[in-house]
């Protein structure tokens, strides 16, 4: 059995619970393939980065990253458990703003923010704006010169330091696309042009170092640098920064393989790291802002498939094929990414093989699990994959006209819908006739 399961997500008939409902069921009930939240995992997590800060009674926000999974149930649930959230599109301001989020909770990152989408988070009220390059600056200099509005700014810097982890979802280090560099002077630039300008209100400095971080390291190297710019400006402008956004990145575990520590112990370092700095220059303690993403929704999700064809090659591979894949799930096939999977309807039962789980899309590579030990099954069986809730859903394509899954929320046994599931109609909807 999986270490991710304990007993207590198993029932009598040794079925897999998801948020206390039988996987099986859900499966029949809406149809697989199927994205289920246990939302008392969410709203845990939230709640443990909450306590680190309140605990240490620093000022804060717990800016969910919406980009792991963006949906208006979800807004809802980050703002019941008084989190913030971050966006980086006008489509996730948008569904943040349907979902009635708070909007002066919102913050608004991304490398190449349009001006349509920079108007829209300006009249909406938005919390800060993440600046992340000056042709931004001239875009907000120029939105603002029309308005009486002003708004909240921080700088997202380039800290230079790269964390271990894929190198596609790498983002600190000094070759980044990401942020304003340090080394040639590009942040400091940035800093003086905004403070210039009386309508932009500059509360401080943004890193995000990568994401599927296991070692704390990176983050209180970045978390010193951040303090250590504020520093210099207060030095040379006597500007006192509000906020130090360390951004996101908190490693989970996929796998066996995977240990990484509790998502909540990389705040208290980063916190402990912040304090000590600033208080040795003397500086005033500022808010400190993260923005998870992967660790609130990554391991409250499953994704569950049925089972249908199977083909052995003697001697070499059996593969399973399901009845999703790369269409709902990406990740194995863009990052090499790992999961664990189980046979929903026997959670408990001894391995007898180890297989291929295959999605069933037209490539090679559309495959979910590379290895995995299962009892044995038969067509239509339910599969659940687990940990799936970060970029899974969020990444989703139509490729070969897949309908998009459905996506529930389950908790205290009851399950609702979230996202209905796409239908055939909603894959020609926006299909024009030529001839
Ligand atoms: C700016 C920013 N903040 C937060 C996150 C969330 O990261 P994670 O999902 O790894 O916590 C990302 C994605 O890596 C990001 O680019
Ligand atoms: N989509 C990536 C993470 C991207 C992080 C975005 N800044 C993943 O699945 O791991």
């Amino acid at each position: 059995m999986s270490e991710q399961i304990t007993e207590q997500d198993i029932n009598q008939e040794n079925h897999l619970l998801i948020g206390g409902a039988d996987a099986t069921q859900l499966a029949q009930q809406f149809g697989t393939p199927l994205v289920a939240y246990d939302v008392s995992k969410i709203r845990s997590q939230i709640k443990a980065f909450k306590r680190v800060f309140e605990e240490k009674q620093v000022p804060y926000a717990v800016s969910y990253a919406s980009k792991a999974f963006s949906a208006i149930g979800m807004y809802e649930v980050v703002a019941q458990e008084g989190g913030h959230t971050d966006v980086v599109s006008g489509g996730e301001l948008y569904t943040a703003l349907q979902a009635n989020f708070p909007v002066e909770d919102i913050s608004f990152n991304g490398n190449n923010k349009s001006y349509d989408e920079l108007v829209m988070a300006i009249d909406a009220g938005i919390g800060a704006i993440i600046v992340d390059n000056f042709h931004e600056i001239d875009l907000i200099e120029q939105i603002l010169s029309t308005r009486s509005t002003s708004v909240n700014v921080l700088l997202r810097i380039t800290p230079g330091i790269s964390a271990h982890t894929h190198e596609f979802i790498s983002t600190g280090q000094e070759d980044s696309k990401f942020g304003f560099d340090l080394k040639s002077g590009q942040a400091r630039v940035a800093f003086e042009r905004v403070m210039k300008n009386s309508k932009i209100n500059m509360r401080g400095v943004h890193a995000h170092i990568g994401s599927q971080i296991f070692d704390v390291h990176g983050f209180v190297a970045a978390a010193e640098k951040l303090v250590d710019i504020v520093a210099d400006w207060r030095e040379s402008f006597g500007y006192e920064v509000e906020v130090i956004n360390v951004g996101g990145g908190f490693g989970i575990r996929y796998t066996k393989d995977d240990t990484p520590i509790p998502a909540e112990s990389f705040v208290a370092a980063i916190i402990d790291a912040v304090k000590a700095k600033t208080e040795a220059l003397n500086m005033k303690m500022p808010e400190i802002w993260i923005e998870p993403g992967r660790s609130v929704v990554g391991p409250a999700g499953y994704s569950l498939y049925t089972i249908g064809s199977r083909k052995d090659i003697p001697g070499i591979n059996a593969y399973l094929a399901v009845d999703g894949g790369m269409g709902d799930n990406i990740r194995p096939a863009l990052y090499q990414a790992e999961y664990e999977a189980l046979l929903a309807s026997n959670v408990n039962a001894k391995s007898e093989e180890v297989v291929r789980i295959a999605g069933k899309y037209c490539e090679s590579g559309d495959i979910l699990v590379w290895q995995q030990a299962l009892p044995q099954t038969k067509p239509g069986d339910v599969i659940a994959i687990l940990a799936t809730g970060a970029y899974g859903y969020a990444m989703a394509s139509n490729y070969n006209r897949n309908p998009k899954p459905a996506v529930v929320f389950v908790e205290d046994g009851q399950a609702k819908l979230v996202i209905a599931r796409e239908s055939y109609d909603d894959l020609v909807h926006l299909d024009r006739h030529y001839v």
